[in-house]
């Protein structure tokens, strides 16, 4: 196939160094001391030789129990979810006010702007959104009303000047603006808002202060994702991360007068480490021939894929490249960031406080409830269905990556009520005694067996879990 990106020369021996397999030791080593600093000490990450890297049980696990709950590496909000949910940009809990999260998703959905969840659970990661095993409806909205209010109505729900009732029984952090200066990110807090900056976010942003090369550049480049796939966003993400952490510890060995000389190879792949752990192939090549697409026309579609990313490169180096770091703006890097991202089971999911706001509600003593129905009736039949929807993103858990799939899990991804951000839960969905695997369905594990192995397919592989084996055996008979 050839692209239009090339890589240069120069760079290709570092690329191929970022990309060769890290040695198991190693990664043992890593995951060990990841574990000890989320303080999971229950689990422990090995290498089996058909399946790459694996979680194991180091003690036994009850049925519900957390097994762990893992920090984000790098993640983003999608796109299409930024209207209808206000989150901090660095921990994805939701900020400003039950008003302002209603207003403002009114006040797009009047101009036609909210997209809501629109049943693609691909994206939404079902069993993350709905909140323990609580399937309850709000009463009073039978869905769909979705009964415009004026928009005075809705700016002034917007501008705190119009309360609900019983809202305080749900703060939420007040939004703080960028301190680069950008409109686009917001945080929950100052702390928030720093690690943001130094992980990647002063490469990225579009405000004055950003440190990236080109400001119009980035623009473009933000554009061009927004337009195509909004993962460009995230591995844009990696990329600044690594740089950024470069370019500390370059500042840590200079302050530090070490005596041992290191080279910018060695502490590029140092600053690499935590991206080199995660399971990666190129994007064009891994994933997986959409059904509309005919397979005689295979080579063009992936062809396609390669352009579209090279596009997208050739903008992100016009506005942060790094002289030093060339060798992270190679096409063959992006593809495998991209493919990192297909290949890891890695939804983002945040439930909505607006939702518990309208269960509580629709929970008070009949007086109080009708008293507050009053008020809060026509926001609800205005929101219709939409009202619990959560925040919906993409985000790579270095340690939540290391599960493997199978169609009869002993574990599950899932929210408890006190996961109000993006982290990612882990609980055992029945007993698991120590030395075995934890395993996770990476898909609706209750579909049919054709339709699990062509999900599948978009991971790279079939499975052989004892559901699969008997239901194969079905199948053939
Ligand atoms: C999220 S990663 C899981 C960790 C992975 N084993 C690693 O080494 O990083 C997903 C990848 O692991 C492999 N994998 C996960 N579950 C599998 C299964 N049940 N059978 C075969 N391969 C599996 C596939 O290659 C898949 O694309």
């Amino acid at each position: 196939m050839d692209s239009l990106c090339k890589t240069n020369d120069n760079s290709a021996a570092e690329v191929a160094a970022l990309l060769s397999p890290v040695p198991v030791l190693q990664v043992q080593e890593y995951f060990n001391q990841l574990i000890t600093s989320r303080g999971c000490n229950g689990i422990e990450v090995k290498h089996n030789g058909s399946f790459g890297k694996c979680v194991y049980a180091n003690s036994e696990f009850q049925e519900d129990e957390l097994i762990l709950k893992d920090q984000i590496l790098v993640g983003m909000q999608h796109s299409s979810n930024k209207m209808d949910c206000l989150v901090c940009s660095f921990c994805f809990r939701f900020v400003g006010s039950i008003e302002k999260q209603i207003g403002r998703k009114l006040y797009f959905k009047n101009l036609g702007l909210s997209t809501c969840c629109d049943g693609d659970s691909s994206e939404s990661g079902e069993d993350e959104c709905m909140k323990g095993n609580d399937e309850q409806q709000c009463g009073g909205s039978s869905s769909n009303h979705n009964l415009p209010l004026p928009q005075e109505v809705v700016t002034s729900l917007m501008n705190g000047e119009m309360a609900l009732p019983h809202t305080d029984k749900f703060p939420l952090p007040s939004p703080l603006s960028c301190p680069g200066g950008c409109q686009e990110a917001i945080y929950c807090s100052g702390s928030c808002a720093e690690a943001d900056w130094e992980s990647s976010h002063s490469l990225l942003c579009t405000g004055e202060k950003s440190e990236s090369v080109s400001r119009d550049a980035l623009g473009e480049f933000i554009k061009h994702a927004n337009e195509t796939n909004d993962i460009f966003f995230l591995a844009a993400k990696v990329i600044a991360f690594t740089i950024l952490r470069y370019r500390k510890l370059k500042a840590e060995h200079v302050k530090e007068q070490a005596k041992q000389s290191v080279t910018k190879q060695s502490l590029l792949l140092e600053a690499w480490k935590p991206v080199s752990m995660g399971y990666k192939n190129r994007w064009w090549d891994c994933i997986a021939l959409p059904d509309d697409v005919d397979p005689s026309d295979e080579e063009a579609f992936r062809m396609q894929l390669k352009n579209l990313a090279c596009s997208s490169l050739e903008l992100l180096k016009t506005a942060i490249f790094d002289k030093e770091c060339e060798a992270l703006f190679s096409l063959d890097i992006y593809g495998n960031i991209i493919g990192m991202f297909e290949l890891n089971n890695l939804d983002l999911v945040v439930a909505s406080p607006v939702e518990d706001y309208f269960l509580y509600i629709d929970d008070l003593p009949d007086a109080e409830k009708e008293a507050a129905e009053e008020i809060t009736r026509p926001f609800l039949d205005a929101l219709g269905d939409e009202y619990s929807d959560c925040c919906q993103g993409t985000a790579f858990f270095p340690l939540q990556s290391c599960i493997n799939h199978s169609c009869c899990p002993n574990a599950k991804a899932f929210k408890r009520e006190e996961d109000r951000d993006g982290q990612a839960v882990i609980i055992a969905s029945r007993r698991i005694s120590k030395n075995e695997e934890v395993t996770i369905s990476y898909i609706d594990e209750e579909l049919p067996y054709k339709e699990r192995q062509a999900l599948l397919a978009d991971y790279g592989f079939t499975c052989k879990c004892p559901k699969c084996l008997q239901d194969s055996s079905v199948a053939s008979l």
